[in-house]
């Protein structure tokens, strides 16, 4: 694992936002992410938020577009925000569409030929990341909670589901949230995993609660007019899991906004308050 290298850095809340790319081991080629530092990092380790993007995205949109600065600065956790997928090593195919390859990884790790051999998103933002992000920077890494968008709401989701203890505490907007049963995530799951389904239900967050997994209390915020809701997010199946199962989850349904980032800007705060609620105690 080499140390990252900085390629652009902005005050910002009297903090910093910093770019950077380094050699990613998992991925096997270069990965960029962006790190918010917060004020309170000058006297001391502050907890960690990742933020997992939607299909489309980079490092980059979470930053510049979720209003998410103010309020970490004024909690005190670090926002972290990886790319959407890997871009270094190309792979056949990989950008014939925006829904899958490039800029739509899916935070899995493929097990099906060519892409089990980069496209190891979940591997990559679960291990390497926060050992990335321990070593370089002022984390307390006791103290990690992860949220996203879309399909990085859904990779939020499987990270924690599948890591019971690696996060404190998790949020999503609008997530992907049973991915094996809507057209995105039959396109990806039947590339990066292959046909077999049974192998797709360890990579589905309604699944794995089905199954059993469980993660902190959720909160999941939800657009109803989405472009994206009916054909493609399916949340009710997630809610109708985790109430058959026990699982602690607040979905909450708000009248008239889309998929977008004016959307994930409204409610912004109220997820950062909810991490920082569980991250900042003890
Ligand atoms: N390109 C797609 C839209 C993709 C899209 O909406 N991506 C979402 C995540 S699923 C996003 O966050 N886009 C970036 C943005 O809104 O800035 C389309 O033409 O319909």
């Amino acid at each position: 694992m080499t140390a990252p290298v900085l390629r652009s850095k902005h005050r910002a809340f009297e903090g910093e936002v910093g770019f950077y790319s380094h050699a990613s081991s998992e991925i096997g080629g270069e990965m960029r992410f962006s790190v918010f530092v917060p004020p309170q990092a000058a006297e001391r380790p502050v907890p960690v938020l990742v933020y997992l993007a939607g299909l489309t995205c980079t490092e980059e949109t979470f930053m510049t577009k979720a209003g998410a600065l103010g309020h970490a600065a004024e909690f005190g956790l670090m926002l972290v925000a990886p790319d959407t997928s890997p871009r270094d090593r190309r792979y056949p195919g990989d950008d014939a569409s925006w829904d899958f390859g490039l800029g739509a990884g899916f935070y899995l790790d493929a097990t099906a030929a060519p892409w089990r051999d980069g496209y190891r998103m979940h591997a990559y933002v679960t291990r390497e990341l926060p050992e990335l992000i321990g070593r370089h920077f002022p984390a307390r890494r006791s103290a990690m909670g992860i949220f996203g968008h879309s399909m990085g709401g859904h990779g939020a989701l499987v990270a924690a589901l599948r890591n019971p203890g690696l996060y404190r505490s998790v949020s999503a907007f609008a997530p992907i949230a049973a991915p094996s049963q809507c057209p995105w995530g039959q396109k990806a799951f039947g590339n990066y995993l292959g046909p077999d389904q049974a192998a797709w239900a360890e990579w589905d967050a309604t699944a794995l609660v089905e199954q059993g997994a469980r993660c902190p209390e959720l909160l999941i915020d939800q657009g109803e007019a989405d472009q994206f809701l009916a054909r493609e997010l399916h949340p009710h199946l997630l809610e109708a899991a985790c109430k058959a199962g026990g699982q602690p989850l607040t979905l909450r349904r708000h009248a008239g906004y889309d998929h977008g980032y004016y959307f994930i800007s409204s409610f912004i705060a109220d997820h950062i308050r909810h991490h920082a609620g569980t991250l900042n105690r003890g």
